[in-house]
């Protein structure tokens, strides 16, 4: 892989030196990502024993591993970083699979707060967000007046637990919102007030606390792809009036060089071949063709390929996108273009 030593590239804290072989930074890395496995602290969120905390997560577990930092997703990064020092909430959007999630996750692991995290979905309304009522809980209470006289009450009390968006709001944690326009949009009205004037109403509470002043810590990364795309709403213009907006889109070939590189072991010629095919269907084929299909190709020529370092056959890397692609076209009316999807592959690669 053309070393173009000028430019920074680091993967998760790590530079990678230009004098290392690459195999031997992969092999460390590696060895870095099992040995964090085997502490525990893989993705184990920060939760205490309430219900409602076990959203937070801590800097270090939301972080994505791996993550490769070059010069053009560090300014990325930053960008989003300097948005949320700012107070600003963050609409990171762009084409599915270009690295939105992975983008705002380092952004919201870097400020070095706790991390919660929400999907969007079409099941989710406001109570998701903010917090619902989980049953009663009942005790007695024994007042004895005088000696063998006893008044027993049974007390109920509502037990409240608060959702994620309470409890980022709450311990002024970064909130992840990832593709948010999956969710009706009526479920958002609780975020005007709360980018809007640090307020958030829990409108199902009762009792004094039903609205809670927002942490000043609290910051907000909300993701989503491009609306053209099904099962996505329109978000309603008050919020997105609420937002700034990073548009992100796919990365440099060396970028994306280094992302394979470090989610799949191949030797650099075979991750050149898996990311110039990437980027040429992309190009040509009328389907979202990102990041990450580079890496499930991958992920497939490390078992269909040759198993050494000579060169992918042609055949075998047609069989491979073919296979990656497909359920990007079986889904279409007509299914046909699926028969015909090898074809257009091959004419590509
Ligand atoms: N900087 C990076 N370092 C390492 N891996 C990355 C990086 N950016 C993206 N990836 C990987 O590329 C794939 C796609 O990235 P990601 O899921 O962030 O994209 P996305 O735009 O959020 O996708 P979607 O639109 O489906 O939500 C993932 O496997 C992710 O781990």
């Amino acid at each position: 892989m053309g070393s173009d030593s000028g430019r920074k590239r680091k993967v998760r804290g790590r530079k990678i030196r230009s004098d290392r072989s690459v195999k031997e930074r992969r092999k460390a890395e590696k060895q870095r990502r099992r040995a964090a496995k085997e502490n525990g602290n893989s993705g184990s969120a920060t939760s205490t024993t309430d219900a409602s905390t076990d959203a937070l997560h801590s800097p270090q577990s939301a972080a994505p591993e791996p993550f490769v930092s070059t010069d053009a997703v560090e300014a990325l990064t930053t960008r989003i970083g300097r948005w949320l020092e700012a107070d600003q909430p963050v609409h990171v959007v762009g084409p599915t699979g270009c690295g939105k999630t992975a983008l705002a996750l380092e952004a919201a692991a870097e400020r070095g707060r706790p991390v919660v995290w929400i999907d969007g979905d079409q099941a989710v309304d406001t109570g998701t967000l903010v917090g619902e009522h989980a049953g009663g809980e009942s005790y007695v209470e024994d007042d004895q007046y005088v000696s063998g006289v006893h008044k027993r009450t049974e007390v109920v009390r509502e037990r409240w637990v608060d959702n994620p968006l309470s409890v980022a709001a709450r311990e002024g944690a970064t909130l992840v919102y990832n593709e948010f326009s999956r969710s009706d949009p009526l479920a958002h009205n609780v975020l005007l007030s709360v980018f809007e004037e640090g307020v958030l109403e829990r409108p199902e509470k009762r009792g004094d606390d039903r609205k809670i002043d927002v942490h000043p810590e609290f910051r907000a990364i909300l993701t989503s792809n491009t609306a053209e795309y099904a099962g996505v709403h329109e978000p309603q213009d008050a919020l997105l009036d609420r937002m700034v907006g990073v548009h992100v889109d796919y990365y440099d070939a060396e970028t994306e060089r280094e992302i394979v590189a470090a989610h799949v072991d191949l030797p650099d010629d075979q991750i050149e071949q898996v990311v110039d095919a990437t980027r040429a269907l992309r190009e040509e084929l009328d389907v979202v063709v990102g990041t990450r299909v580079a890496i499930t190709a991958a992920k497939g020529l490390a078992v269909f390929g040759s198993g050494n370092d000579d060169a992918i056959d042609d055949e075998v890397l047609v069989t491979v996108f073919t296979d990656v692609l497909a359920p990007k076209f079986a889904g279409r009316e007509d299914g046909s273009d699926v028969a015909t999807l090898e074809g257009r592959v091959a004419d590509v690669i």
